[in-house]
């Protein structure tokens, strides 16, 4: 076998990389990093196209399957029912809090929230194999005992995006995928488990661009499901309509996934970010603030709508995303307006017919609950509920406004989240609180970006009249790095954090993911 493991060895390693396991990577490996690697390389084509003007619109060549009558296949009895999910990084006292937390459903996530660091990705499969299993618990530094409730949330695993490598696991010379090493660890060691319980394993599925992608993982599943001897049509996958491209690819997604699909989830934080790097050699474009962009602005209510009308369309569960808001501790007052704004929310989605919503903290689950329980009652989701009222053109997706306002506190807000989750997802952590905010690495990424985009566009201009330029970042990014090293936060990585943030934003190229350097920056 042409495997080489680069990354520390240790009794953890040891029980998730078995013999069998690597071997079960390998074969993956083998089949399918050439398409991946051809996928990854039409991205780059399409960029151009998009830098050349040319907009997206609904395929031509896939107008068949839009008008076509086909659903997606049943759903498990598990997956009906997911009012209310939460989500969090694969940490071994927060997966038990998740499960614990009174949602219907966990994401577990190896993506957005975590840092991909070798440990991370190992402790991580550890966790998920424990909890898979009800044996995980945990006693914290000051003794607390952690263990899971009898009733507990539903497992869903987010593995990482199409884009991400793991640097430390190598076949045949190349280092592996890490969507298709995240996902292989997680059905080598448990799908067989999962089955005998009378469930299976079930997955979000990040970033994707186009159907096609779609139509990788669906390959992906069906293949590891002969592998593992599981019946086809077992593994189920909700994707993140989370790029502007895949908005365009909806009802192809459902499609190339209907055997496996688990429904559609409207990831906003991920699709501002795209929208802005889709976009950025647009001299028309330009974004507000980030705090401007809320769900209901255009072209975010054209693509939320849409989503909702497709997937019911098709018998598949429309997921909605996360509010950033978080419980605030200290200030009764902040946290009250925390708890108005998740609670609008998800009542809008709960109203507009979405079948459930994620929230960031266990907090948040009471009220996410009490605006499906008000609209669903007894019934555990409102699929049947049609809206043929709702029309999204390729034209609403695109009514990118509001452009204005742009201000001082807006850009120095980008440059502090944005050097602090990079600090802190250098040391290891990929999801804090900021400024009262739930921050990850979709919320980052709009920060950086839009600083990127407004100092190269004429719009970028503060309401103020000044424009955005590299002097005024360059004066205002070490004013802010000066205010969080007087905090005392992220001592350990500030300078690094803040060099980084500076190259990416100052870089002649766009660079696709801020994850892509800073993977390069950790063990
Ligand atoms: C754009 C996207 O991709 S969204 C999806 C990705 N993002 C996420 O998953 C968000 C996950 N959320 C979190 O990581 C955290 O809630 C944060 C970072 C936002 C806030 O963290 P903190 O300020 O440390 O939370 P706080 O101190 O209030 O936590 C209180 C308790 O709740 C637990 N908790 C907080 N959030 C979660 C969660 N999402 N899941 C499980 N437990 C949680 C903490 O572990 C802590 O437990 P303890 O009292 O037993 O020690
Ligand atoms: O993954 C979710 C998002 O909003 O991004
Ligand atoms: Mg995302």
């Amino acid at each position: 076998m042409n495997m080489r493991i680069k990354g520390q060895t240790s009794l953890e390693v040891s029980s998730v990389l078995t013999p069998a396991a690597l071997d079960f990577l390998v074969k993956l490996h083998r089949q399918f990093e050439p398409r991946r690697r051809e996928l990854m390389a039409a991205r780059t084509a399409r960029q151009a196209q998009l830098d050349a003007g040319i907009k997206p619109d609904f395929l031509p060549e896939t107008a068949h399957i839009r008008a076509g009558g086909w659903q997606i296949s049943p759903l498990p009895a598990d997956l009906l029912d997911r009012r209310v999910e939460i989500t969090g990084p694969v940490e071994r006292k927060m997966m038990i809090n998740a499960l614990n937390s009174g949602a219907k459903s966990f994401m577990a996530d190896f993506e957005d929230s975590n840092t991909p660091t070798w440990d991370n990705q190992i402790i991580g499969q550890i966790n998920v194999r424990d909890a898979y299993r009800r044996e995980i618990s945990y006693t914290s530094p000051d003794g607390k005992l952690y263990a899971l409730n009898d009733d507990i949330a539903t497992l869903i695993i987010r593995p990482r995006g199409w884009h991400l490598m793991e640097k430390h696991l190598e076949v045949d010379g190349e280092i592996m995928s890490g969507s298709l090493f995240d996902f292989g660890l997680v059905v080598f060691h448990n799908l067989q488990y999962r089955l005998s319980q009378g469930t299976s394993c079930y997955f979000y599925l990040p970033k994707m661009e186009s159907h096609l992608e779609a139509r990788l993982w669906n390959d992906v599943f069906t293949w590891a499901e002969a592998e593992l001897a599981a019946p086809h049509g077992c593994i189920k996958g909700t994707v993140l309509i989370e790029t502007i491209l895949a908005a365009f690819e909806m009802d192809e997604i459902l499609y190339e996934l209907r055997e496996h699909s688990s429904g559609l989830n409207a990831g906003r934080w991920d699709y501002i970010f795209s929208c802005i790097k889709k976009f950025r050699m647009d001299s028309d474009f330009c974004l507000a603030d980030r705090s401007q962009i809320t769900m209901t602005v255009p072209f975010m209510r054209a693509y939320s709508l849409l989503l909702l009308k497709t997937c019911h369309h098709r018998g598949a569960p429309a997921m909605g995303g996360m509010s950033a808001y978080i419980p605030v501790k200290t200030d009764l007052v902040a946290n009250e307006r925390a708890m108005s704004q998740v609670r609008a929310d998800k009542e809008r989605d709960a109203g507009d017919g979405y079948d459930g919503g994620w929230v960031a903290h266990p907090g948040l689950v009471p009220v996410a609950m009490a605006a499906w329980d008000a609209i669903l009652g007894d019934k555990p989701n409102q699929i049947d509920k049609q809206r043929p009222d709702v029309v999204s053109a390729a034209a609403d997706l695109l009514n990118f406004q509001p452009e204005q306002p742009i201000t001082e506190a807006g850009l120095r807000g980008n440059i502090s989240v944005g050097v602090q989750y990079l600090a802190s997802w250098l040391a290891g952590m990929g999801c804090v609180p900021i400024h009262n905010l739930m921050e990850d690495a979709a919320t980052a990424e709009i920060s950086r970006s839009q600083i990127w985009q407004w100092l190269r566009s004429d719009k970028g201009v503060l309401v103020d009249g000044r424009k955005v330029t590299v002097e005024l970042f360059h004066q205002w990014l070490p004013e802010e790095v000066a205010k969080i090293e007087a905090q005392g936060r992220y001592s350990a990585t500030l300078n690094e954090a803040a060099k980084l943030f500076d190259q990416i934003t100052t870089a002649d190229e766009f660079i696709e993911f801020l994850t892509l350097p800073g993977y390069a920056r950790i063990a």
